[in-house]
């Protein structure tokens, strides 16, 4: 037979094994269905029956209901290529690999789901090691129909007559397509390299490294899935959480797990941590890199044991006729002898209070001894300690504290100054103390600070915990990769795996913000130093080890190769890096197009009509999305000249918040301007570059870049 024939014959085999897998699927789904009215219909049955039968029925309703919703869910997962392998064995046996598990009537294997033992040869075995395995065949449907398939020998000397072979390269296939909004899953050319990764045992710390492109990110999420598989019963409860850098790449990664069934863990962002409050703004790099240094709790500890702004500064009291008075320097004695005595504020209000009493004695035993009486002080202490009016003062003067309060404390300059006195320096104290007078807008560092306030403070009264929300900001956090994520408590704790996405620009602030999170996590982390825009990788090294625990075991693994750029633009960014990143630290791009990047000289007055001419060819040269990548101070201006163009395939975006995102096109505005907004531009210069699939034009007025 010719190829095209054989290939249609191969095809046709697949359709046939892929349409009885979807008649059972809508088999079991009714089955869920008609398992989820029984359910209800127990629940309205119940009502008719005495008390402790009713009890039973409706347990029985909700685990029947619970159940049928459950499988009703992982069955309506958008399933885009449910089946995308097959292994043929030495035995001959067969089976078929998918994104879940499925069985027809006779228990039989239709799918075996790609996260079992069973499947993983599907990506392990090599010519070399082939683990029994004579043909991979990689299935690629669209919906219920399939395309096309393209199989691996193995063993070649034990390929049957009767077993066709067809094709080349799935991987470089699925490599060429064009790339959507969102991020898709690789399980059907999961690599040999990746797969071990994404199998590694789940406790203690998995890190991995690698250039970019090397499918870090996708890896992490796999594991995330394959992790969730096969140990439910340790994970499934506490939860996974995945933390990434900002809401276009939580958003643009938030597919990957849903389209594999997973919709029961977090996606969050660093601007989102903290309950309550939701951050998108950047600080300038300088800014940026004292606020996520530890010496910030230093400052944050002092800050919160001041004196509030618009505290009384006196205390009146009359005790049996005699008045008496604290004044401002005796009351801040009281206040720093109650902070030195630790604990956080917010649960030291008792102890203020009983300090206060005593300072008030103190008071009273001076003035009599002057007269020469005596004073009872316990008597005292429990009268004063009784009346209204001392309470009322103290409410005022011990006032419960909130995060954003304090933070916009030290947006005056004077009291910042105390706070940082010999932990920042005076250009410091000016940059910060400025960036804090707009208390409105967090920026995503100061979220870090809030959560480290947060604890500093302890929690407000439980009747105050509302007050507290409206205190940071009004808007619900984000919760999971879609609704049916689990409900938790605010600030939860407990999760019981951590995903960290691009933690080579963590600061450590925000390290302590993260491993607050994980007391008890396992730990999946993701990162490329030669990125890294973080301007003290020691200090971060630090907070980073601490969030892991001390006696955590740490595993490795450093991914090679880049399988997002073509070879050709790859090089482009490598020259950029050159000197800046250690031998063997690029990765090698494995798939050329024969488009080199276009690199164009730009009058600066010409460069509106430049980058619009820029964007319209990329969106008629590729089939997926462009970008147009510039320094982050130009997006609102780069954003209005684009505003007519009218395609949804095109979006502009700052170097930072490029972090992570693709595009099958890229036009990179101005490359000078993102070496000079940054304290470590050239890597910052490297991300944007290696941004594009396939074609990238670069718009520069200067070479200096070069
Ligand atoms: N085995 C694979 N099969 C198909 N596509 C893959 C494979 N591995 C990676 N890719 C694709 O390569 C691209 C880059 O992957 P990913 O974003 O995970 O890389 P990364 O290492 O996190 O990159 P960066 O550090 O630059 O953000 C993605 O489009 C991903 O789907």
């Amino acid at each position: 037979m010719s190829e095209p024939r054989v290939r249609r014959a191969e095809i046709a085999i697949e359709q046939s094994h892929v349409d009885r897998v979807y008649t059972r699927l809508a088999e079991l789904r009714a089955q869920a269905e008609a398992m989820r009215t029984k359910g209800y219909e127990l629940g309205h049955g119940a009502q008719r029956e005495a008390v402790f039968e009713q009890a039973s029925m409706l347990f029985e309703r909700d685990m029947m209901v619970f159940h049928a919703n459950q499988t009703l869910q992982t069955l309506d997962a958008e399933y885009e290529g449910l089946v995308f392998g097959r292994l043929d064995h030495l035995s001959r046996e067969t089976i078929y690999v998918g994104r879940l598990g499925i069985r027809d009537a006779e228990f039989d294997n239709l799918v075996t789901d790609w996260r079992a033992p069973a499947a993983a040869a599907f990506y392990q075995a090599t010519a070399e090691a082939p683990m029994e395995v004579v043909r991979r065949r990689v299935i690629r449907c669209s919906g219920q129909t399939v395309l096309d398939v393209d199989d691996d020998v193995l063993i070649a000397d034990a390929v049957p007559q009767d077993m066709q072979v067809v094709g080349e390269g799935a991987l470089m296939a699925a490599l060429g397509r064009s790339r959507g909004e969102k991020m898709r899953d690789i399980v059907a050319t999961i690599q040999r390299e990746q797969d071990e990764v994404i199998r590694a045992p789940w406790r203690g710390v998995t890190e991995i490294t690698g250039g970019p492109g090397t499918g870090k990110t996708a890896v992490a999420l796999h594991r995330a899935a394959y992790l969730l598989y096969r140990y439910r019963r340790q994970l499934g409860g506490a939860g996974v959480l995945v933390v990434g850098p900002s809401g276009a790449f939580t958003n643009y990664i938030s597919r990957v797990l849903p389209s594999m069934g997973e919709t029961n863990v977090e996606l969050r962002p660093l601007g989102a941590i903290l309950d309550g409050v939701t951050a998108v703004r950047q600080d300038p790099a300088p800014l940026a890199a004292i606020k996520g240094s530890l010496r910030m709790r230093r400052v944050l500890l002092r800050a919160l044991r001041e004196t509030p702004p618009g505290v009384p500064d006196e205390m009146r009291i009359v005790y049996r006729g005699e008045v008496l008075k604290l004044r401002g320097k005796e009351l801040e004695k009281v206040r720093r002898r109650v902070h030195t005595q630790g604990g956080p504020p917010n649960r030291s209000r008792v102890r203020a209070a009983e300090t206060l009493l005593a300072a008030l004695a103190d008071k009273a035993e001076e003035n009599a001894r002057a007269d020469g009486r005596s004073v009872d002080r316990e008597e005292l202490i429990t009268e004063l300690g009784e009346r209204i009016d001392f309470h009322r003062f103290l409410v005022v003067w011990w006032p419960v504290l909130y995060p954003g309060e304090i933070l916009r404390w030290l947006g005056d300059r004077n009291r910042l100054a105390r706070a940082g006195k010999g932990v920042l320096t005076a250009p410091e104290i000016d940059l910060l103390a400025e960036s804090l007078t707009d208390p409105a807008d967090w920026t995503v560092a100061d979220i870090a600070l809030l959560d480290e306030l947060r604890v500093l403070l302890g929690p407000p009264p439980k009747r105050r915990r509302r007050a507290q929300r409206l205190e940071l900001d009004a808007a619900p956090p984000p919760r999971g990769t879609d609704q049916h994520g689990p409900q938790r408590p605010e600030h939860y704790d407990e999760y019981s795996h951590i995903v960290v996405d691009e933690s080579q620009d963590l600061s450590p602030m925000q390290w302590r913000m993260v491993g607050r999170r994980g007391k008890y996590a396992s730990w999946t982390v993701v990162g490329d130093p030669v990125q890294s825009s973080w301007p003290d990788p020691e200090e971060a090294a630090q907070a980073r080890d601490q969030a892991f625990g001390t006696r955590t075991q740490v595993r490795r693994y450093t991914l090679r190769t880049n399988y997002r750029n073509s070879a050709e633009i790859f090089d482009l960014a490598a020259k950029v890096v050159a000197g800046h990143a250690a031998e063997g630290e690029l990765p090698h791009a494995v798939r050329t197009t024969g488009i080199a990047p276009d690199v164009r000289t730009v009058d600066q007055r010409g460069l509106r009509d430049a980058v619009g001419t820029a964007a319209k060819e990329l969106l008629d040269a590729v089939e997926g999305t462009v970008g147009v990548i510039c320094s982050m101070a130009r997006v609102p201006e780069i954003t209005s000249w684009l505003e007519d163009n009218g395609d949804e395939r095109l979006k502009v975006i700052g170097s930072l918040d490029s972090k992570g995102l693709e595009y099958d096109g890229v036009v990179l505005v101005e490359p000078t301007e993102l070496i000079t907004e940054s304290t470590t531009g050239r890597r910052v210069l490297y991300v944007a570059l290696t941004r594009a699939t396939q074609q990238l034009t670069v718009l520069a007025s200067d070479q200096d870049w070069l």
